[in-house]
């Protein structure tokens, strides 16, 4: 009886995400009687079509795409510093390199969400509740992590094959990028001991983009660690935004994070200084090297809002906003990159 219950909150959740499902479901429920095999037959192959539905939705929701900019804008803008200072993009690389970044990414979370449920981190009240909700098991989330590092794996070594990049090169960065996303919250846990931070300023800012430029071109360079600064600071506002709003109930767990160190004073100016030094930077770039780099600054409109809810500690969907204006901001510095005048564009 529980379980059904459960089986009926997790349908309802996922269902409430699918925008205008359930008038379908009425119709097919309805064409059941006039099935040739009977009534029956038809009913349990949509009960089994919508289940698997279900459990689809369930593990896209698990992934939290909402995040998932954070990863796809290292990779275009990788891919947009390849063409415009060796003038080559391979198009497939940059889809395989995508979906290898993406898949690790999601990996990470799952593990994250794996991790924060077991140790009692995630509650009713969590931005994740994939565990908590019981929408999957523990297992589902196990196994599907464990389906997505594979595919990563696979996709690498699609790229090798692909790529002119050296065996050991991509081995390093690929691995670096792997063993980041389990460490996060899985073994050690650096997330649990205010490393976190660290963590992801250097996998979704410079070795993403670095790896992203290294398949492209064939070589490893340091440039792509340069340019991805200003990606990286707004990618850390998310994350620091998101500890920020969790900051009570991950004192009450007992772990630490930078959030907590600092406290909620030097966190409303930490998350200042990553949400408007990259407009500082694009500022720099715009007005000594080419006005192109003045593009991202379109997207600064959206950035004093977030400021405002922040310092009013209205934390709610401040993760969530801040990613959207990261997707915009990197759309944006992709473009900057590849509009700017050949030769216009700093170089080392
Ligand atoms: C270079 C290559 C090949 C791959 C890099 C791929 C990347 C970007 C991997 C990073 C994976 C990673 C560290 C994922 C963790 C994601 C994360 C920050 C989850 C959020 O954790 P919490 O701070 O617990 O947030 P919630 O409170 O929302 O659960
Ligand atoms: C779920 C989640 C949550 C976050 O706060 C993130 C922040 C930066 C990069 C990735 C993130 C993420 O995947």
């Amino acid at each position: 009886m529980a379980k059904e219950l459960k089986q009926s909150r997790a349908e309802t959740f996922v269902l409430a995400g699918s925008n205008g499902q359930n008038g379908q479901q009425w119709q097919t429920g309805l064409s059941d009687f006039n099935h040739p095999l009977g009534p029956n037959h038809k009913s349990r192959m949509s009960r089994v079509a919508s289940d698997v539905r279900l459990k689809c939705a369930a593990y896209v929701l698990a992934l939290r795409p909402w995040s998932f900019s954070a990863s796809l804008t290292p990779v275009a803008l990788g891919g947009a510093l390849a063409y415009k200072l060796e003038g080559s993009v391979d198009l497939v690389i940059l889809m395989v390199c995508a979906v290898t970044v993406l898949v690790v990414h999601g990996a990470g979370n799952l593990v994250n969400t794996y991790y924060d449920f077991s140790k009692g981190i995630d509650h009713k009240k969590s931005d994740d509740r994939t565990l908590v909700d019981e929408i999957l098991a523990p297992q589902d989330v196990v196994m599907f992590g464990a389906l997505l590092y594979s595919l990563g794996c696979l996709c690498a070594t699609l790229l090798y094959f692909l790529s002119t990049l050296r065996l050991e090169h991509l081995a390093l960065i690929y691995f670096g990028g792997l063993s980041s996303s389990f460490l996060y919250t899985g073994g050690i846990g650096l997330k649990y001991v205010a490393l976190g931070d660290v963590v992801i300023l250097i996998t979704f800012g410079p070795l993403a983009v670095m790896f992203s430029h290294a398949v492209q071109v064939g070589y490893l360079s340091v440039l792509p660690l340069v340019y991805a600064i200003p990606l990286a600071l707004n990618t850390e506002a998310i994350l620091h935004s998101n500890n920020t709003r969790d900051m009570d109930s991950d004192k009450q767990a007992g772990i630490v994070t930078l959030a907590i160190l600092i406290g909620p004073t030097l966190s409303y100016v930490l998350y200042n200084m990553l949400l408007f030094v990259p407009y500082v930077l694009f500022c720099l770039l715009a007005t000594r090297y080419t006005i192109s780099m003045a593009l991202p600054l379109l997207t600064l409109p959206m950035a004093f809002p977030l400021e405002k809810h922040f310092r009013s500690r209205c934390y709610a969907k401040i993760p969530q906003k801040t990613a959207k204006l990261n997707l915009l901001m990197g759309i944006f510095y992709v473009f900057g990159i590849i509009l700017a005048p050949p030769g216009s564009l700093p170089s080392l």
